[in-house]
């Protein structure tokens, strides 16, 4: 199913705009987790399971299960996800930006081989390092535009001219030359509500990830205010430590699902 189609029927089914992000930190398991060759996949499909009626999308982050040479157990979960929750969209969060022969790799990668339904891209390469994602008509192309972080404001906030900033630049991108298939959403960081508003105005009904909630203390209130679409609806709202990590004994999965219910609720009350 394409992407957008499949986010619009999650957020519909499932009245979510929560992304609950899979960051596995194995320092951080539960002790009966520990010694397990599988236990990057275990603790994330108990996640999964737990919440996955709660959410509009899952947003694995690459880099902690590479970092642990568990790309093969990130293969699973994926597989896992599309097998036991129909329906839920998996945004692969790997910020890919390289030129062109290259992303197309990445692309495979990340479509082909992980069974991704769209990725986080950086678009500091231009257009043509973004055309084997884009071409997908099938797949979200998920542009970094205004990042959540303190340094985000570095280049993100530069003049490109006539008083517009970077950030804008590639909203304005992504709603027009880049979106040809209408498969592009932007990432805009929770931290930064009034920027999600900018974002929002330029790029109408387009889907925004907005991490920045729970760890990094992002407003809720503020972010879905800015951020929500006409339909009170048009955001992939993510909140990966917070929920993850809500409980760390053997019910963990437990504590993820009452933080994960929560965090979903406090986002409906500003729809
Ligand atoms: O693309 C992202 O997902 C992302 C963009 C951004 O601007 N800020 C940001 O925190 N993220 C990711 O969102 C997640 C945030 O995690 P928590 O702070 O634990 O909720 C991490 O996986 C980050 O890599």
């Amino acid at each position: 199913m394409h992407f957008m189609t499949a986010l619009a029927d999650a957020w519909r089914n499932r009245d979510s705009l929560l992304c609950v992000g899979l960051d596995p930190d194995p320092a951080r398991f539960p002790k009966h987790l520990a010694g397990r060759p599988d236990a990057i996949f275990e603790f994330c499909r108990e996640i999964v399971d737990a919440t996955a009626d709660l959410v509009c999308a899952f947003k694995p982050q690459i880099a902690y299960f590479a970092a642990h040479r568990a790309e093969d157990q990130l293969e699973a979960l994926i597989s896992h996800i599309h097998e036991r929750h129909p329906g839920t969209p998996v945004v692969l969060d790997a910020k890919r930006g390289d030129i062109g022969s290259t992303a197309k790799q990445y692309a495979v990668e990340a479509f082909e081989r992980f069974g991704a339904d769209a990725i986080t891209v950086n678009p500091f390469m231009g257009r043509d390092s973004l055309e084997p994602y884009l071409g997908r008509p099938d797949k979200g192309v998920i542009v970094l535009c205004r990042t959540s972080n303190p340094g985000g404001s570095d280049l993100q906030f530069l003049d490109v001219g006539g008083g517009e900033r970077l950030f804008e630049r590639v909203a304005r991108l992504a709603a027009t030359e880049w979106n040809a298939s209408g498969n592009v959403g932007l990432v805009v960081g929770a931290t930064f509500p009034a920027e999600i508003g900018r974002v929002r105005e330029l790029t109408g009904d387009m889907p925004l990830l907005v991490p920045g909630i729970g760890a990094q203390g992002g407003d809720v209130a503020a972010t879905v205010r800015a951020g929500r679409s006409a339909a009170g609806t048009g955001l992939m709202i993510n909140s990966s430590r917070a929920i993850l990590y809500a409980g760390s004994d053997e019910h963990f999965a437990e504590a993820a699902r009452r933080a994960a219910e929560t965090t979903r609720d406090e986002i409906n009350r500003y729809r």
